[in-house]
C-alpha cells in the first residue's frame, strides 16, 4: 500500500454509535450522544470541536481509560473494553508523562519491558525511534535537560518504539512554540510514512488539523455528535509553506472554523 491510496486501506479504528455519560452526584451527565466514524490503516484523523464538547472524553473511551456507555469502538474488529495493546497515547503535558529521574533512552525503553522482545529487536526499536524523532545522541540526557519540543519528541519516540497500530495524541503540540509545532507536525507525517501507523489527534488548531489530516472529524452539539467528516486530499506530499498557501487549504480552514463556531 502506498500513502496515495489510503481510501482503499482497511478500517483500523471503527467507532459506532458511541455514547458516554459521566456518573456524578447529580446523576448521569451525558457528554457524548452518538459518534460514528472510521479511521483507516495509516490514516491521520484529527478530531476538532468547541471547548468542552468531549474530545478528551472520546480519546479516553478509545484508549480504554473510560468505559463506553453505549455503542462501541473497535480496533481491527476487536471491541475496545480496556487499554488496547495496539495503542499508544501521547499527552499534551510531556513534563508529566516523562520520568524525570530516567534518561531519554530509559524513558523510551520503559514500555518495552512489557513486550517479550528479543534483546536485539528491543535495542533496534529504541535506536530507530530516537533516530526517527531526531534525538540520536541525546540518549543519556535527562528530560529536564531538554527543551519542551525535545521532551515531546522523547514522548513520541517512546510511543513509536512500542510500535502501536494506532497512535493517539491529545493536543500534543499545544505547549510548544510555533516553529517547534511545525517541526513536530512534520514529524507526525514522517512517522506515518515510515511506520504505517494510524494516528488520531485531538487538536484545537484548525490549520494543524487541515495540514495533517486525511480526514477531519468535527464534533458539535451537546451532548456531542459528529457534525461533519471532511476528507482532505492535497494530492501529494505536504509541505508547511506550499500546502498552507493553497486556496483549498484556506477554504477547508474556513469551512471547519464555521462549523466549530456554529457548534460552540
Ligand atoms: N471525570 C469526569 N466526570 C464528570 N464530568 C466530566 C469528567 N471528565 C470530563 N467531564 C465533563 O465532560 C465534558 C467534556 O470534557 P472533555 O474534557 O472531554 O472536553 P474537551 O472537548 O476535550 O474540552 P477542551 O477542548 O476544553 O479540552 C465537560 O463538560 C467536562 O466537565
Amino acid at each position: 500500500m502506498t500513502l496515495t491510496d489510503l481510501t482503499d486501506a482497511p478500517v483500523r479504528l471503527s467507532v459506532s454509535g458511541l455514547a458516554k455519560s459521566y456518573d456524578t452526584k447529580r446523576g448521569a451527565v451525558p457528554v457524548i450522544a452518538d459518534l460514528t466514524f472510521d479511521v483507516r490503516v495509516a490514516e491521520i484523523a484529527c478530531i476538532v470541536g468547541p471547548s468542552g464538547i468531549g474530545k478528551t472524553t472520546l480519546l479516553k473511551c478509545l484508549t480504554g481509560l473510560q468505559s463506553i456507555t453505549s455503542g462501541s469502538a473497535r480496533i481491527d474488529g476487536t471491541l475496545i473494553d480496556g487499554p488496547p495493546e495496539e495503542m499508544a497515547l501521547v499527552f499534551q503535558e510531556y513534563t508529566r508523562s516523562l520520568m524525570p529521574w530516567l534518561t531519554v533512552e530509559k524513558n523510551v525503553r520503559l514500555p518495552l519491558r512489557h513486550l517479550r522482545l528479543p534483546a536485539a529487536e528491543r535495542e533496534e526499536r529504541i535506536s530507530s525511534a530516537l533516530e526517527a524523532v531526531g534525538l540520536t545522541g541525546a540518549e543519556s540526557k535527562y528530560p529536564w535537560q531538554l527543551s519542551g519540543g525535545m521532551q515531546q519528541r522523547v514522548a513520541i519516540a517512546r510511543a513509536i518504539a512500542y510500535r502501536p497500530e494506532v497512535l493517539v495524541m491529545d493536543e500534543p503540540f499545544a505547549s510548544v512554540d510555533a516553529q517547534t509545532r511545525f517541526e513536530l507536525e512534520d514529524l507526525c507525517l514522517r512517522i506515518r510514512a515510515q511506520f504505517g501507523m494510524t494516528i488520531v489527534i485531538v487538536t484545537h488548531d484548525i490549520d494543524e488539523a487541515v495540514y495533517l489530516s486525511d480526514r477531519v472529524i468535527v464534533l458539535g452539539e451537546r451532548p456531542a455528535r459528529v457534525t461533519r467528516i471532511i476528507d482532505i486530499d492535497f494530492g501529494g506530499p505536504r509541505d508547511q509553506l506550499t500546502t498552507r498557501a493553497r486556496p483549498e487549504f484556506a477554504e477547508l480552514r474556513t469551512e471547519i472554523f464555521e462549523l466549530i463556531r456554529k457548534a460552540g
